[in-house]
């Protein structure tokens, strides 16, 4: 064998010895069954908060409840608990060694090549020519994987950058004139805050949906007022409009033409943020957040810092919501998840039945809850929201449609007990114990309002409201015909 082959064996032998250690030294999962989740309630804590201020589902409660400054604070508060806890993918976490010593032997093996041609460079510096080109073509190598971690590690700033981008775009100012906005509410002239509601006023308000293709008009050229502090009942069949009429109102949308007024001045003329701390909104698509029942309910009004005033606050709101019974069933109560944060990794997915199913069963388990014991659980939130004083308009869009008539009936009445001087705005289909208190009706039918007033005064008109109602009364009159399959058939 030449002196430049034995060279060349020696110099890839070198070359394999870090590559073949590292392989040896390093746990991988490849082939094992394996379950891994996490434990540690702050890392939980911080991957639920991300989810929730991250995740698109999210974004409407997180902006309807004012939520962006708590849950940076709040993952704020918790990433400072985990201080040097790694936040690693479990599988990297796993291969990665308890000791540093793999690692160190690994980079000495690493340099083994650089270190053999140096010392044949001092012996026989004769070969210098072929020496050095080996040494440069090591430190080529070397420079390179350099180069390849700064790229990485900028590819990771940009994803990181870009995640926080996502939590802090809630709480960059959109308008660049912010300054020039109106704070809501204004102050009164003596200088003392408002104590009612807020009042609304709408003039020959249209719209079409942004992105609807034919820009067909869902609301046409609608004008009527809602004084402060009144109760309004919107009511219409499907597709009506109701929903995109309140959603003007909260400002999720601007008018395609025509003006909201509040309290005087155009909708526009204030702090979008303002208005929004100032209104509760309680629709039928509000979700429950991956917290605790308990926070669940105390986000409503995420001011609140004294634990012992939040948890006798949140205990009320519960009472008021109707949850107080859902709670009650649940084996931590107030201080049971409603879901875990997505922390659970099988080496099946799904797994299949046997122990790895059984722990992912056991580590997975959070109560199910129907949609009306959720709608229960989120307008506990909403009576918190209310208990905070600083609400001027709560907008309920049919937020009780899958409860029973009796829960529905509660959380009325619970809301026009809390009404205070609040303005509030219902929408519901089973609207006949609600009306009767309503000190305005609004009757659309195709996007037009065709009636408002009164419940007397409608049912005078006999027209719109008077054949929506009688269509619900029917059902309970003695003289109206129960449908044959309640009878049975008549041969039975
Ligand atoms: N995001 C949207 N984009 C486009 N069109 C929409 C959107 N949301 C609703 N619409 C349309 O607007 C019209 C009015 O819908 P809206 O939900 O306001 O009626 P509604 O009276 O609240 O109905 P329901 O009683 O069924 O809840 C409907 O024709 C509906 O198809």
């Amino acid at each position: 064998m030449t002196k430049a082959q034995e060279d060349g064996l020696t110099f890839a032998l070198l070359c394999l010895a870090r590559p073949v250690f590292t392989n040896v030294f390093t746990r991988y999962l490849w082939s094992s069954s394996f379950i891994l989740y996490a434990v540690n309630p702050s890392y939980l804590r911080s991957v639920s908060l991300n989810t929730i201020a991250t995740t698109k589902q999210f974004k409407q409660e997180v902006l309807s409840g004012s939520l962006e400054q708590y849950l940076l604070d709040e993952f704020q508060k918790v990433e400072s608990t985990l201080e040097t806890t790694s936040d690693e993918f479990p599988s990297e976490l796993f291969s990665t060694s308890s000791t540093p010593l793999p690692n160190i032997v690994g980079d000495i093996l690493g340099d083994l090549p650089l270190v053999y041609y140096a010392i044949k460079c001092l012996i026989d510096p004769s070969r210098f020519s072929i020496t050095s080109l080996a040494m440069f073509q090591q430190t080529t190598t070397s420079l390179r994987s350099i180069f390849d971690q700064v790229i990485q590690k900028r590819t990771t700033l940009h994803e990181s950058l870009h995640h926080l981008d996502i939590l802090y775009g809630y709480v960059k100012p959109k308008e660049a004139k912010v300054d020039s906005l109106l704070s809501y509410p204004l102050p009164k002239d003596n200088k003392e805050p408002r104590k009612e509601g807020m009042s609304l006023s709408v003039r020959n308000l249209s719209f079409h949906y942004p992105r609807s293709p034919d820009r067909r008009l869902v609301l046409k050229d609608l004008s009527f007022d809602i004084p402060a502090s009144s109760l309004v009942v919107i009511v219409g069949a499907n597709g009506s409009g109701k929903s995109s009429l309140v959603k003007l109102l909260c400002n999720l949308y601007n008018p395609t033409s025509g003006t909201i007024l509040i309290d005087g001045k155009s909708a526009n003329e204030y702090r979008k943020q303002d208005l929004r701390q100032a209104t509760a909104v309680l629709t039928q698509d509000h979700l429950l957040f991956p917290l605790s029942i308990s926070e669940n309910i105390g986000i409503g009004d995420p001011s609140c810092e004294d634990s012992s005033e939040k948890s006798e606050r949140v205990r009320t709101a519960a009472k008021m919501g109707g949850a107080e019974t859902v709670i009650e069933k649940l084996t931590h109560g107030f201080e049971e998840m409603t879901r875990r944060s997505d922390s659970l990794y099988t080496s099946e997915e799904p797994p299949t039945p046997g122990p790895l199913k059984d722990i992912a069963d056991k580590v997975e388990q959070y109560p199910d809850f129907s949609g009306g014991e959720i709608q229960r659980l989120v307008a506990s939130r909403t009576f918190m929201r209310l208990s905070s004083g600083s609400i001027k308009l709560v907008v309920a869009d049919e937020p009780t449609s899958a409860m029973d008539p009796e829960g529905e009936f509660e959380l009325f009445e619970a809301l026009r007990k809390v009404k205070g001087g609040t303005t509030m705005i219902f929408i519901t289909h089973r609207f006949g114990h609600l009306t009767k208190y309503a000190d305005l009706i609004l009757c659309l039918r195709d996007g037009e309002l065709v009636e408002s007033g009164m419940h007397d005064e409608l049912m005078d008109k006999k027209g719109e409201y008077y054949r929506l109602y009688d269509i619900q009364a029917s059902a309970f009159r003695a003289d109206t015909p129960l449908p044959v399959e309640y009878y049975g058939s008549e041969s039975e």
